[in-house]
């Protein structure tokens, strides 16, 4: 369980995190989901106890992480820009983290070098991109956190890695328990890898929601009506988005599915159809009801 209550953080003036709150189920993947400058990553390493909030408190199974040693051998971080010492090869970096690390499992570590093929005794400056982040992975995994918090953590893997590594990180959540916590921008794949979401903006949480729950409360109603009905119609309706195409209205609506059908019914319309909605879709209809929309650019 990790916990976050009416956390903080400033730099200067400027408040990047503002009272998120946030609570992530033992054993879950939670997607932190967001736009640019949300403040997902400084919320990251303050869950991870790398920064020290101004206000709130962080609890990773109801204990505080920062400056706890003891906490931070258990909950792992990758950094967008995974970070090794200079010159150092894989190897070496392994012996760091079997130090460090009191539940380092090195046949394990050296499973995972063999099967992505990366040579532990090349130097991990001279890697790619995609190859430090598979160090990084495999370095993590084999130190058995318990709680694992991943930046961005996908980018630059190709698909066939990414795949392994997410079934990597499923199979240590499923038969150990492992919490996760991502943030990511790809919401097709996070639809696919996650639990629950929370979406942030501005350094604000919009909301948090699991997964399943989130797509059964809003939906996509497509409506034509031989006669266009009055104002009642979209009044009585918890309207996200709107819009109209000939004379078929497209309604992005929050609310239960039986309700929304009463009321829609009411109406007698011509033509009705009740959609689920892709993550994509939640996320750019709710980021368009706090004024963050795609908006034609001329330059
Ligand atoms: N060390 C710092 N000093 C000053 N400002 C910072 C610092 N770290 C982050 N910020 C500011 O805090 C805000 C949030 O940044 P953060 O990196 O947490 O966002 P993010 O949601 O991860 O963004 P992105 O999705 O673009 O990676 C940004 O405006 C950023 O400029």
């Amino acid at each position: 369980m990790i916990t976050a209550e009416k956390v903080s953080k400033r730099f200067g003036r400027y408040e990047a995190v503002k009272d998120v709150s946030i609570h992530v189920k033992k054993g879950s993947i939670y997607g932190l989901l967001g736009s640019n400058g949300a403040g997902k990553t400084t919320f990251l390493k303050i869950i991870t106890g790398i920064i020290r909030p101004d206000q709130g408190l962080t609890e990773i199974e109801g204990e505080p992480v920062y400056e706890r040693p003891e906490v931070k051998e258990r909950a792992l971080f990758i950094p967008d820009q995974p970070y090794f010492f200079q010159q150092s090869t894989l190897m070496q970096m392994s012996s760091f983290y079997k130090a460090v690390y009191k539940r380092w499992d090195e046949k394990r570590f050296q499973k995972l070098h063999e099967h992505f093929g990366l040579d532990p005794h090349a130097k991990l400056s001279r890697m790619s991109k995609g190859m430090q982040r598979q160090a990084a992975f495999i370095l993590t995994l084999s130190a058995m956190p318990d709680v694992l918090i991943l930046d961005e953590p996908f980018d630059g893997l190709d698909p066939v890695v990414r795949q392994q590594v997410k079934n990597l990180l499923i199979q240590d959540v499923s038969e150990r328990q492992m919490t996760v916590i991502v943030s990511s921008h790809n919401l097709r794949e996070m639809e696919d890898f996650c639990d629950s979401v929370g979406i942030m903006h501005k350094g604000r949480l919009l909301f948090e929601r699991e997964l399943e729950e989130l797509k059964t409360d809003v939906c996509k109603v497509q409506v034509a009506f031989r006669k266009l009905p009055d104002s009642s119609f979209l009044d009585g309706l918890n309207l996200l988005h709107y819009e109209k195409r000939g004379r078929v209205l497209i309604c992005i609506v929050r609310g239960q599915e039986e309700e929304i059908h009463r009321h829609v019914q009411a109406f007698e319309p011509a033509i009705f159809d009740i959609l689920p909605l892709t993550l994509e879709e939640i996320f750019t209809y709710e980021m368009g009801s706090v004024g963050y929309e795609i908006r034609n650019l001329i330059v």
